[in-house]
């Protein structure tokens, strides 16, 4: 059955870190979703896109890695490319941090093509609370790792959602492999 995917310690905390602190040099953008302008009821987070952001090259090289072994292994789609950069977003509970039930495919040229979501947990389970991811596979909710470093893939139509952050800061890092629409 197609589920979420689960890679323990894909990252070493201190990778995390220096991810961490790297995007917290860069601007970030309140968070934009899919073919649709900032709307705080259905995500408060800001975003910062990896691409724009000098000496994290290497993070892109390890997420291309762990998206094909993890398709390889467990998902079997037809992917093609990454065609967007990977984003951090940070999830504040002084902003009420979060993002309602949604899937990723979207209605615009890039987005529409999205096919497996692939979600890095970047803070330590002890710097927040709420702020769990949510996936929906069928008619039960599992949730994702809070673990640092740990990285859950799953198919990017499958529902999902991040509680609201209660207490603290949430930092997590998302990518997209694309391809032809599925058939
Ligand atoms: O922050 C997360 O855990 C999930 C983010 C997400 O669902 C998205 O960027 O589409
Ligand atoms: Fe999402």
């Amino acid at each position: 059955m197609l589920s979420m995917h689960t890679i323990p310690q894909a990252f070493s905390v201190g990778e995390c870190d220096a991810i961490v602190a790297a995007i917290s040099q860069a601007p970030s953008d309140p968070a934009l979703l899919v073919g649709r302008n900032r709307d705080h009821n259905m995500r408060s987070a800001d975003l910062v896109w990896t691409d724009e952001v000098e000496g994290l090259a290497w993070v892109m090289d390890r997420l291309i890695d762990l998206v094909r072994v993890a398709n390889r292994d467990h998902f079997g789609f037809d992917l093609t490319a990454f065609e967007e950069s990977p984003q951090v977003a940070i999830y504040r509970a002084s902003a009420a941090g979060h993002f309602v039930w949604h899937s990723d495919i979207g209605g615009g040229p890039i987005s529409a093509k999205r096919k497996l979501t692939l979600v890095l947990q970047l803070s330590q389970p002890e710097d927040y609370e709420g702020g769990t991811l949510e996936v929906m596979p069928g008619a039960q909710v599992l949730e994702a790792s809070r673990a640092q470093g740990c990285v859950t893939v799953f198919p990017s139509f499958m529902l999902h959602q991040v509680t609201p952050v209660r207490s603290g800061v949430r930092h997590s890092l998302t990518v997209w492999a694309h391809g032809p629409a599925f058939r």
